[in-house]
């Protein structure tokens, strides 16, 4: 069927103003102690924006269910979090499909597992990716299926290339993945399989780069799990793994490559023509690097030094307008009409910037211009902060963040706009782990457990501004929002209606 993209007129709400759209990035809601770096940080924009709770301030869920994904104890995500946000609607992300579809081994059946089975015979089956239970790029229960499943359907030498994690999971937790893995990959030796981890390093220094950021933390990565080199050299992962984190500083994030040997001391898994090689991750943005990087005959970021011939296939498509990889296990989440599209097609011009410096900045401008009728950003510093663990740095952080609302609510003043502020998902209101009953957890040492991960806080979503018509407030008929409402939100806050599938308006307006 055609899609209609023109969207009705909202009966009550002016065309023509300008919105800005602010997306504070892992900015939850928790309860106000010292390890909630929002509370601690000064942040009188935020605070006075919650000052308008309930009509023009509330509260929206950022993770589970409400953002696609598997269960409610799946913290949200960026990747997640702006998809709801975009959409509309919820759909299966990634880690939800990939389930489904080791679930009703559906994965073995289609054409990417297939073209993988080719080199079961002569070759040997390669698995990179991150190495946890944080459920954010991978889950170590889907590698422990894919792995089953593989060696049932003829999978004879099969080497696991694994990352580090620290940044989902707690720091340290690596030791623990590591022994639950080589355990099971004992146990398929036990049953005539050789199959054995050959390589790893920590995610942040060891193949996960984004964005084109540092081609070298890919280089890293690559020489270790196809060239079969490193700097350190284990006779096992969890050898290597214990080792390497007795160094001072040493963090999962950012453990250094290391290669497992045989007795020879030589490399036990590098990547050879004939082999296959899956990367596990089921989010993208980390693992495009490398895709291309085992994908591309013209590649000029490093040099490969040595290109194996291999049968290569993501657990997911990871770029859809780059067809990369080409082949895949699991088909990604097909998220069509999203908010953007259709406010393009309804003549609404829009700014968007994210992960760049001084985005605040950028965004006051480009609303002075004039020439945008919505400009959308990403304040990444709770997020990005939040993750090294460092209490002190988030507090900062927040604060620069609040500041850098302040930049941007201030130019919505002067050209008689309207704001959302609102964020993707939690990560510095909260930075210990903590009991059932909210006690944070000490380690055997005594010390808290600082968590570096995201969390299952909801977010706040606030909405003002000299152009937003008086009547506007939040409506309190919908029980538990989530992300995928603010779409039909900003549709109404620029004068339309939004696409009767969306997930409803969060705001009514009332007669005066
Ligand atoms: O850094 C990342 O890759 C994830 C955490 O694993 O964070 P975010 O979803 O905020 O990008
Ligand atoms: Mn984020
Ligand atoms: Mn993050």
């Amino acid at each position: 069927m055609a899609t209609s993209w023109t969207l009705p007129d909202h009966p009550k709400l002016p065309k023509g103003k300008k919105v800005a759209v602010v997306v504070l990035d892992g900015w939850g809601e928790a309860n106000p102690d010292k390890y909630n770096c929002i509370h601690v940080a000064q942040t009188p924009v935020m605070d006075s924006l919650k000052n308008g709770a309930p009509e023009k301030w509330r509260l929206v869920k950022a993770h589970g269910t409400a953002v696609g994904l598997p269960s409610d104890d799946d913290m949200g995500n960026s990747e997640v979090g702006h998809n709801a946000l975009g959409a509309g609607r919820i759909f299966a992300q990634g880690a939800k499909l990939v389930d489904s579809a080791l679930a009703s081994g559906k994965i073995f059946d289609g054409e990417g597992f297939k073209y993988i089975k080719e080199s079961f015979e002569n070759g040997t089956l390669h698995l990179i990716g991150l190495l946890s239970d944080g459920g954010v790029h991978s889950r170590l229960d889907q590698v422990q299926l894919l792995l089953k499943g593989a060696s049932e359907r003829g999978a004879k030498r099969i080497r696991v290339h694994i990352l580090t994690d620290g940044r989902d999971v707690l720091d340290g937790s690596s030791v623990g993945f590591v022994e639950t893995l080589e355990n099971d990959l004992s146990q398929l030796r036990e049953k005539g399989v050789d199959a054995r981890i050959a390589s790893g390093g920590g995610r942040m220094y060891v193949t996960m780069d984004r964005y084109e950021n540092d081609w070298s933390v890919v280089k890293r990565g690559w020489d270790a799990q196809v060239l079969g080199e490193a700097p350190h050299k284990f006779k096992s992962a969890v050898e290597a793994v214990k080792t390497l984190r007795a160094e001072p500083g040493a963090n999962d994030q950012y453990l250094p490559p290391f290669v497992i040997v045989d007795e020879s001391g030589s490399a036990v898994g590098p990547i050879v023509d004939g082999d296959a090689v899956v990367t596990f991750n089921f989010r993208a943005d980390r693992m495009v690097m490398l895709a291309k990087a085992l994908e591309y005959a013209d590649f000029d970021k490093f040099d490969r030094v040595r290109v194996p011939k291999i049968r290569y296939a993501g657990m997911l498509q990871y770029d859809g307008e780059l067809l990369l990889p080409k082949r895949y296990l699991v088909s990604p989440p097909e998220i069509e009409r999203t908010s953007g599209e259709y406010l393009v097609k309804n003549g609404i011009r829009t700014f968007a910037c994210r992960h760049a410096v001084e985005i605040a900045e950028k965004a006051r401008d480009a609303l002075l211009s004039g020439k945008f009728d919505q400009v959308r950003v990403n304040l990444p510093n709770g997020d990005m902060v939040g993750h090294t663990g460092d209490i002190e740095a988030t507090v900062v952080a927040c604060k620069t963040a609040d500041e850098a609302v302040k930049i941007i609510l201030d130019a919505v003043e002067q050209v008689g706009g309207i704001y959302l502020v609102t964020a993707d998902h939690g990560n510095a209101e909260d930075m210990v782990k903590r009991n059932k009953s909210g006690q944070p957890l000490l380690d055997k040492s005594g010390a808290i457990q600082i968590l570096t991960s995201h969390t299952l806080q909801p977010v706040p979503v606030a909405i003002g501004g000299p152009g937003l018509h008086p009547g506007v407030k939040f409506r309190s008929d919908i029980e538990t929002p989530g992300l995928a409402n603010v779409a039909a939100t900003v549709m109404n806050l620029h004068g339309f209606e939004a696409p009767a599938d969306y997930e409803p308006t969060l705001i009514e307006v009332a007669d005066n």
